[in-house]
């Protein structure tokens, strides 16, 4: 089965499905990109948050050397945290030399928010639990991306966890347009609105957490279990197919990117066999249908900041 690719609007190429590797250890993430390569995937998402780039960029440099692919068949994914424009540069150049890469396929910035580092390097929070932010506007740590690409460091630039106003602001302005918005989409947050928006303005939308993120870490029991859901299983046994099958053919035939993470080979395996089979518009629609708003890491992730004028998630 092989890999089918987009086009993005600058008109370079993105394989529609790729490898997640939020909380892919240090000690293991490196055989999942190396079995992940194995299987036939080209696209790897990781971020500067997630602490693994060294360790990807170590497997890569193996199977690029061993000649087990080209460095044009791949397409490398990492993101900015911290937006001060002053930084860009320095920060872009830790995750460049960890992914020991020449260029870098496609940078994002991984929210609109201002976020501060603590000491550690996790998100400083100030007494009552609220992030600390800074007062930085994202059109301007924007314009420093847009220098990478000029640079040739960077091919493609792109957002991650804005919403439409956000984007139509960084249209205004931009020279080298954002080729993805990678945002959290599944069976109980659809984001219909703003996926057919981003569609209009060719801009593709990159599904994160298709399985809402089964091993996010603040995960409680009664949690929805969108691989348990009736109308999901029905879909996948009529179909053949798994109920994670499923989950990944909806962001497909929605005409949007998907980077499920697993470090599982055989679940690697499972997720990459969604290219032969094909959701019906009423299969979409149903499971459009189960939209309830629900968001993996609103309450965890996404509440200490909820008050900053960038808070992506009061529109759509
Ligand atoms: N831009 C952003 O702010 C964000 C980006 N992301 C990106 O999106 C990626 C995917 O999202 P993520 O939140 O990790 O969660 P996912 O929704 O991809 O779920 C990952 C979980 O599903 C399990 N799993 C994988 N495949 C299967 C399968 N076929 N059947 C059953 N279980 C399976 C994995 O286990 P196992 O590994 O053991 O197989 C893991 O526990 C991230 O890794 C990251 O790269 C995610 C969140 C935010
Ligand atoms: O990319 C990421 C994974 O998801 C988390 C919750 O949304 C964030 O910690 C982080 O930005």
């Amino acid at each position: 089965m092989s890999l089918r690719l987009l086009t993005l609007s600058n008109g370079r190429k993105m394989p529609q499905l790729g490898l997640g590797t939020w909380k892919s250890k240090p000690d293991e993430v490196g055989n999942a990109v190396k079995s992940a390569i194995d299987i036939g995937y080209r696209h790897f998402d990781t971020a500067y948050a997630y602490f693994n780039e060294k360790e990807i960029g170590d497997a890569l440099k193996e199977v690029l050397s061993d000649g087990k692919v080209k460095r044009e068949e791949l397409f490398i994914v990492t993101k900015l945290l911290y937006l001060s424009p002053e930084s860009v540069r320095k920060n872009f150049m830790e995750s460049y030399k960890k992914l020991q890469l020449d260029y870098i396929d496609l940078y994002l910035i991984h929210t609109p928010i201002p976020l501060q580092a603590d000491e550690t390097g996790g998100l400083k929070k100030d007494e009552t639990g609220a992030y600390v932010t800074d007062d930085i506007d994202y059109l301007d740590t924007y314009k420093e991306m847009e220098k990478l690409v000029d640079d040739g460091l960077v091919k493609s630039i792109g957002v991650s966890n804005f919403n439409h106003k956000q984007l139509e602001r960084i249209l205004g302005v931009a020279k080298h347009k954002p080729v993805t918005n990678q945002i959290e989409v599944h069976p109980y947050f659809t984001r219909t609105k703003l996926i057919n928006w981003c569609l209009e303005r060719n801009i593709i939308t990159t599904c994160y957490s298709p399985f809402a993120s089964l091993d996010r870490p603040w995960a409680k029991d009664d949690d929805p279990n969108l691989l348990k859901d009736q109308v999901v299983k029905s879909i996948a046994s009529k179909h053949n197919k798994t109920p994670a099958q499923v989950l990944l053919r909806f962001c497909i035939d929605l005409g949007c990117a998907v980077i499920p993470k697993s470090v599982n080979p055989g679940r690697m395996k499972e997720n990459f066999e969604i290219f032969n089979f094909k959701l019906t518009p009423e299969e979409v629609t149903s499971i459009q249908s189960l939209n309830r708003n629900w968001m993996m890491s609103v309450d965890a992730f996404w509440h200490p900041a909820r008050n900053h004028p960038f808070y992506p998630f009061n529109e759509f």
